[in-house]
């Protein structure tokens, strides 16, 4: 939804095309040996040339783009470790999956971070060969953690025909990657860096691992406190090392771990002031604020002194009241959306009157279940995932995700998302029920989740997941909004697609409708979603995959097929149904308008006749299925005589303009008998264009009906809280920049 699908875009299809002729020659090489031709020596120096040429790259001018290639779909390993059978080197073969086997590897050059972290291994035999590990996070990257000498093993290895011809051991699953501690008995003693008699009880492994802690290197931390925990230590140790390993697990983002150390810490008799604090913490990490909460109760109660500790609870108590209540301080999230880089907000998710129940037709929905007026907060979420690219910088790389299953393309941060998503589930496994309950199509996962302790995630699934659900997103909509309402072409079609995308868990059971009762905007991270229209409760609530406005006036289905359907509203069957002729009516029409609004405001009564006539091809009432084709030539002819000062025909096509979206208006016709009110009876669609539509009455309105004034503004403020996500900058944006009486922006803030 609103991402950068560039698959038909010819300068993009060519790389499509040279990405699959690579498969296919890969294909036709299966089953040969991955030994590669080329000797050790030329295969590290190629590597250090590589490496050096990428450190060495040029400060950025402009933004590059790199392309990743997501595969064929393969499963993850689901046999347990000690099922599997070592092999060598020279057993692989190409494009193979060696199910059933392992490879037991050593790093011989530190890493080359590219679209994945590579470096070259070699096995006990000193074969070598590149090993390529997708999804692994920045902690690969990291100082200490993959340096020369890591033994690693890799479940049921792949090794892949590469596009340059070389040969590379492909991982795209974290769980079919195994880091392997120095003192593991795996490791061959060939490996070892000394054979030290060391001291081997758990004080001296917990020593080892606050020494690793102290330099950042937090695997090799948490393998020495588990070492530590295994040797039987006293209570006081174990006490002290699994308060430690938890404060790792919590700096490594993995909050499942952190919180299950620090639960039997604090199962001591007493627990301890770090151990009620970092429960509370990795509560909070997981969006328990609930629980996180109490834990600081209690932390407070025994700790009164601890001030960090009230700061967290402050912030604690700070997210479960925006999760219980939905009240956010807007103009705090814009600073913060502006001021952060990403922009991921430190606030709660809020659910409102709605949920996830089975639609006849379409798979679940989510409904309301109270009833609701437009522009109600339904829900306001914090993204699961969030990859951000920043368009004011030249520095951040956009991505080309090239996915070889569905034959798609995609530019932008998809393949960051992924990587972010896969990151989230494996250290937080918590969590993935729930994200894996989301919609892939006719993907079958695995129904294996964990083996030998460590959890299952499909990359393919995520992946699948991601392109089904996943939701392109400007910095905030009020951005948009205003980019929009200043009338800048450009603008205008950089707000229907997004580089930046993120992935909403709730909002991704809201279905498509053209005829939509809902509206997304987002602030940084968070989305809102507000309704459009007044709802009863049991409405299914749907909103845009793809703007209505976007389709092309030739009468085509919307081209929805990314998601697998054909959209039935009303507004697409009236298009069906409609006779050929007619529709070609309704082309040539709005063609035609499009140039006299080009010719200038003076062809006014030409446009007013072509606005008529192209009303004439529709049949049904507007309330029941919109005019999409009107919208536009009543909003800019309206606008046409507000700036030329003729309010009484400014009202006139203003309210034409609302009637085409299914707006039924009361008390707004001139003349205006003094005393009636100006009332919505019935709301029609949504876009930022209803803003300023409204605006411009309330602008006319002054003169004409000074009564209706202020009310065509309080429904101007109804409409931009629903497209930007709330109004509390309503002021700001309509008072300060907009002094045209066409309804449009002047400058932007
Ligand atoms: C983001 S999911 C929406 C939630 C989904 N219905 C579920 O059960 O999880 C998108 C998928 O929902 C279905 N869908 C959404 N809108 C639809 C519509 N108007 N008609 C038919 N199917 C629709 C399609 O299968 C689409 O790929």
């Amino acid at each position: 939804m609103d991402t950068y699908n560039v698959s038909n875009v010819p300068a993009y299809l060519r790389i499509l095309n040279g990405h699959k002729q690579s498969l296919k020659n890969a294909r036709n090489l299966k089953g040969r040996p991955a030994s590669s031709e080329k000797s050790r020596n030329e295969i590290l120096m190629q590597f250090s040339f590589r490496r050096l040429m990428s450190s060495q790259r040029q400060p950025k001018s402009s933004v590059n783009i790199r392309s990743s290639f997501l595969p064929l779909a393969y499963t993850p390993c689901t046999t347990s470790f000690k099922d599997l059978n070592r092999v060598m080197i020279k057993d692989l073969c190409l494009e193979t999956h060696h199910r059933g086997t392992y490879v037991l590897l050593r790093t011989i050059t530190p890493t080359d971070t590219l679209t994945a972290a590579m470096v070259i291994v070699e096995d006990e035999e000193e074969s070598v060969l590149m090993l390529q590990l997708y999804n692994q996070g920045q902690e690969l990257s990291g100082r200490n953690d993959l340096n020369k000498g890591t033994v690693i093993v890799v479940k049921e290895p792949y090794v892949k025909v590469m596009s340059d011809g070389d040969y590379g051991l492909r991982v795209d699953h974290l769980s079919d990657v195994k880091f392997i501690p120095e003192f593991d008995s795996l490791v061959p003693l060939s490996w070892r860096r000394k054979v030290s008699e060391a001291d081997e009880s758990s004080n001296s492994w917990k020593l080892k691992g606050n020494d690793f802690f102290n330099k950042a290197s937090y695997r090799a931390a948490i393998e020495c406190y588990t070492e530590a925990l295994n040797s039987h230590p006293s209570s006081e140790v174990a006490v002290a090392t699994q308060l430690n390993r938890a404060l790792t697990f919590l700096k490594t983002h993995r909050f499942d771990a952190a919180l299950l150390d620090v639960e039997e810490a604090a199962c001591a008799p007493s627990p301890s002031e770090k151990a009620l604090f970092r429960k509370a913490q990795a509560l909070y990490n997981l969006q328990r604020f609930q629980e996180s909460c109490e834990a600081h109760k209690l932390l407070r109660e025994r700790y009164p002194k601890n001030s960090s500790a009230a700061q967290e609870f402050k912030r604690a108590s700070a997210r479960l009241d925006e999760q219980t209540s939905g009240e956010y301080k807007f103009r705090l999230l814009h600073l913060e959306a502006r001021k952060r880089q990403p922009p991921h907000l430190d606030r709660g998710s809020f659910i409102g009157p709605v949920s996830v129940q089975p639609t006849k037709s379409h798979g679940r929905g989510l409904f309301t279940i109270e009833a609701v007026k437009a522009g109600d907060l339904l829900f306001c979420e914090k993204a699961f995932a969030h990859a951000f690219h920043d368009a004011k910088s030249t520095t951040h790389d956009l991505n080309l995700l090239i996915n070889a299953q569905s034959d798609t393309m995609t530019l932008g941060t998809q393949a960051e998302l992924i990587e972010l998503a896969v990151q989230r589930l494996y250290k937080n496994p918590s969590v993935l029920p729930a994200f894996i309950d989301l919609h892939h199509g006719a993907y079958k996962p695995v129904a294996v989740q964990e083996i030998d302790g460590i959890p299952i995630v499909d990359t393919f699934l995520v992946g699948r997941i991601i392109q089904l659900n996943c939701f392109g997103c400007p910095l905030s909509s009020r951005e948009s909004h205003m980019s929009a309402m200043r009338n800048d072409e450009t603008a205008k079609k950089s707000n229907e697609q997004f580089h930046s995308c993120g992935i909403w868990r709730l909002a991704s059971y809201v279905n498509h409708s053209c005829f939509s009762n809902a509206r997304r905007s987002f602030i940084g991270d968070m989305m809102v979603v507000r309704a459009t229209k007044d709802l009863a409760p049991g409405t299914e609530l749907t909103f845009w995959y793809k703007s209505p406005f976007t389709r092309d006036s030739k009468g085509d289905p919307m081209d929805l097929g990314h998601w697998g359907f054909e959209c039935d509203c009303a507004i697409c069957q009236e298009i069906q149904k409609t006779d050929k002729t007619v529709m070609s009516k309704r082309t040539r029409l709005e063609a035609d308008l499009q140039k006299l609004f080009n010719l200038g405001a003076k062809h006014s009564s030409r446009i007013e006749k072509s606005i008529s006539g192209l009303a004439e091809t529709y049949t049904q009432l507007a309330s029941v299925v919109p005019r999409l084709a009107l919208w536009k030539p009543c909003l800019s002819l309206a606008a046409i005589f507000a700036a030329s000062h003729k309010p009484k025909r400014t009202v006139e096509f203003g309210l034409k303009a609302l009637e085409s979206l299914g707006y039924v208006i009361d008390g707004g016709k001139l003349p205006h008998a003094a005393g009636t009110p100006l009332s919505v009876k019935e709301w029609g669609l949504m876009t930022d264009g209803v803003v300023g539509c409204w605006m411009i009455l309330s602008g006319a309105y002054e003169t004409v009906a000074p009564g209706l004034e202020a009310q065509a503004k309080q429904y101007a403020r109804i409409s931009y809280r629903i497209c930007v996500g709330e109004d509390s900058t309503f002021e700001e944006t309509y008072g300060k920049l907009s002094q045209r009486p066409d309804g449009f922006l002047e400058t932007a803030q």
